[in-house]
């Protein structure tokens, strides 16, 4: 198979899609692969490290996109992307759809077969190629939210572990999953005082075995978000419900009544948001004050430790990207229950029923889309 790699393009997004050991794997399978000129190089992965790689480098995205068989990404293609992709095309990359409809529309538009990394699944009921992303950005979370409540950056001014004799900040967790987990690890290391809220009763109870007393788990109502947002210094939004629109935990009142100079890290932004007043910002320009409490909600967490993130990415994407080429999609689909599941668009209709439950559209199970 004809596997390329375009530049990233969105705001500050530096990962790319394969590392020069990913293209070597599967060039070492029989497959070629296509690097656009300078795809890693913000990242240390040069030209050169691919070509070593046997990968044949080529000036533009137009070039990638015109001859490869499968396009393998990190983001969700942006406008321009979505013109060049063509029918039968597979896409293998990180989408997003549930909350963005002109994307979906482009897709079904581009009759491409286009596989997301967020909503493959694994036996153990976890999803493995958001997995390494989340890990990520969980731990990015505390560093953003600590350096949001510095005075400069519109926060309270007030430092995570405290000090000998002043009170350490209070962070609290919507969402105890892998974004959540490693959020609280974080915050518990710079000695904050933490609170993990989650609706699944098992979720807590692996938390509280893991982190023991120092760790507060409250399952997840109404009147508990409410309580704990509104004293907190630290709000950490990582709930998510697989492949759906996130549920809106904190609403716009309780906003309203948060301290001044609270901050919000909403990490659930790229489905959406988990706080009413969330809306997507870039590296560029990643906060915001409503009712004087600091928004911090980064689509491309990840893109900012960009050289971790695309070594996690490729850890976990590669046997998934080998069995596609190894076997085109239709095959490998039909083998895989759990790689069937990033299924989300095949040949204009949507396959993934969160999505089409999210924007109001026809749903056709990947069964009957494969005809298996
Ligand atoms: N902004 C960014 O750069 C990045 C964003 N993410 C996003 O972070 C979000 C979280 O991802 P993961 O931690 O991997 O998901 P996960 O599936 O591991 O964890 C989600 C948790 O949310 C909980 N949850 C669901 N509904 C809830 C509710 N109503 N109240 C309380 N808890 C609830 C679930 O029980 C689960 O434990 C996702 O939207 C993911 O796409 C992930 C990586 C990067
Ligand atoms: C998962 C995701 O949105 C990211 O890694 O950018
Ligand atoms: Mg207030």
């Amino acid at each position: 198979m004809l596997i390329g790699v375009p530049t990233e393009i969105k705001n500050h997004e530096y990962r790319v899609g394969l590392t020069p050991a990913s293209v070597r794997e599967l060039t070492h399978h029989g497959h070629s692969v296509l690097v656009q000129a300078g795809a890693g190089a913000a990242i240390g992965l040069d030209d050169g490290d691919y070509e070593a790689a046997a990968a044949e480098i080529v000036p533009d995205a137009a070039t990638v996109f015109a001859r490869a068989d499968m396009v393998v990404k990190v983001k969700e293609p942006q406008p321009r992307e979505c013109a060049m992709l063509r029918r039968g095309q597979i896409l293998f990359t990180y989408l997003h759809l549930a909350p963005d409809p002109k994307q979906t529309r482009q897709l079904l538009d581009s009759g491409a077969v286009a596989i997301a990394y967020e909503t493959v699944t694994d036996s153990r009921g976890g999803l493995p190629l958001l997995a390494p992303m989340s890990e990520v950005a969980g731990r990015m979370s505390v560093q953003a939210g600590a350096h949001c409540l510095e005075k400069a950056q519109g926060g309270r001014g007030v430092l995570l572990g405290g000090v000998p004799g002043v009170p350490a900040a209070k962070v609290v967790v919507l969402g105890g999953g892998v974004v959540g987990t490693n959020a609280a690890r974080m915050a518990m290391g710079l000695e904050a005082k933490v609170v993990v809220i989650d609706k699944s009763l098992p979720r807590l109870k692996e938390l509280d075995l893991q982190f023991g007393a120092k760790l507060q788990t409250l399952y997840s109502t109404v009147d508990t978000i409410e309580e704990h947002v509104l004293d907190a210094d630290l709000v950490i939004g990582a709930v998510l419900v697989p492949g759906a629109e996130a549920p809106k935990l904190v609403t716009k009142a309780m906003v309203e009544r948060m301290r001044r100079g609270a901050v919000v890290v909403d990490v659930a932004i790229d489905q959406g948001g988990c706080f009413e007043t969330s809306h997507p910002t870039t590296h560029a320009e990643p906060t915001y004050l409503v009712d004087g409490v600091v928004h911090y909600c980064v689509a491309n967490m990840p893109g900012a430790v960009a050289r971790t993130s695309t070594f996690a990415l490729n850890n976990a994407t590669l046997p998934f990207t080998l069995a596609l080429a190894d076997r085109g999609y239709r095959a490998a689909l039909a083998r895989d229950p759990h790689l069937r599941a990033g299924l989300n668009i095949h040949a204009g209709a949507v396959t993934c029923k969160a999505v089409a439950d999210a924007q109001g559209l026809g749903y056709q199970p990947a069964e009957e889309a494969l005809r298996l």
